[in-house]
């Protein structure tokens, strides 16, 4: 049973890897309704969204490719809650989908990372414009959160830190969007890290990561066998205070989800990170 504050979602990447989860979480969801699952992916087109994500029973909405249709299709449903987009997609792929849900009145709530700051920045501008609700969330796990919270606390004390991120060897960006997103919290803070101790030359091209933000350098490692892995390893004389989080199942994103979708339509522009809407 539908009603006025049912969401209609729709699930943007939904033959992937977390797209899949979304629509299992999506579906287990009281308050809402899968109206539509995309995906690019061609030996997907037209399977059932619930049964490619191993459900017991089809949904019986099926993989199409058909953004702008789909986006329509929920701006037209007035007998439930403002429609919200999932993207899971793909880091050359994500801001064209933004923009089109934007454009149709469609909330965004991405997950997908490797957007530059010029895209973060007009995305920001587009949403305020269309006073629509966007949030951008490079990680939904609440471990990550707390990992971010106590880096930000130990940050006030020592003046060194790396930050190694591992992931599996299908991941299409690097730095991760967690990584990036965790130098620019500590960068806030408006000191320099790791101010060089003496003359370094690298001679292998990159053996000491890229150069984020504040001097703060990032690994990244990518591997069969990972899945999303971080590191935050602070120095000082005579000690090493590490921050780990590991993921072991990407069901660990799903109440980061779930909220956001939630929260979404109570904003009435773009949001960036988690921590904003806990
Ligand atoms: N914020 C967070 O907490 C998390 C973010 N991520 C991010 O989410 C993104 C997706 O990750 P993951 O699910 O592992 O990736 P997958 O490659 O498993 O899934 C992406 C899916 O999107 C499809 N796709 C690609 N381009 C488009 C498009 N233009 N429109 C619709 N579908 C498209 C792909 O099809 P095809 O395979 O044919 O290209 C694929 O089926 C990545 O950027 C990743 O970093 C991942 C985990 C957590
Ligand atoms: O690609 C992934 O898997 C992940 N991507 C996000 C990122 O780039 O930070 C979030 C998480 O690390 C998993």
């Amino acid at each position: 049973m539908t009603n006025q504050s049912t969401i209609p979602v729709i699930v943007n990447g939904a033959a992937g890897k977390m797209g899949r989860e979304v629509i299992k979480a999506v579906a287990q969801a009281p308050d809402m309704i899968l109206m539509g699952a995309l995906d690019t992916s061609p030996e997907h087109q037209d399977k059932d969204a619930g049964e490619l994500a191993g459900l017991s029973e089809p949904l019986e909405v099926p993989i199409t490719n058909q953004l702008e249709p789909m986006l329509g299709y929920v701006a037209g449903e007035r007998q439930m809650a403002p429609g919200v987009m999932v993207d899971f997609t793909h880091p050359d792929a994500v801001y064209d989908n933004v923009r089109s849900a934007i454009a149709y009145g469609i909330r965004p709530v991405v997950g997908t990372t490797g957007l530059s700051p010029e895209q973060i920045q007009n995305l920001t501008d587009f949403a305020e414009k269309a006073s629509t609700g966007c949030l951008l969330i490079p990680n939904f796990s609440i471990g990550m959160v707390l990992l971010q919270q106590a880096a930000v606390t130990a940050s006030q004390y020592f003046d060194h830190v790396e930050i190694i991120e591992l992931h599996h060897n299908q991941k299409a960006d690097a730095p991760s969007g967690t990584a990036i997103q965790t130098a620019q919290l500590l960068a806030e803070l408006g000191k320099t890290f790791n101010i060089p101790q003496v003359e370094e030359t690298e001679k292998i091209l990159g053996a000491r990561g890229s150069l984020a933000e504040e001097g703060i350098r990032i690994h990244s490692v990518r591997l069969p066998g990972l899945i999303a892995h971080q590191e935050v390893i602070f120095g000082a004389a005579g000690q090493i205070y590490t921050l780990r989080h590991d993921t072991s199942d990407r069901s660990c994103y799903m109440p980061g989800v779930l909220l956001a979708i939630r929260k979404v339509n109570q904003l009435k522009s773009l949001v960036y990170g988690l921590e904003k809407i806990l």
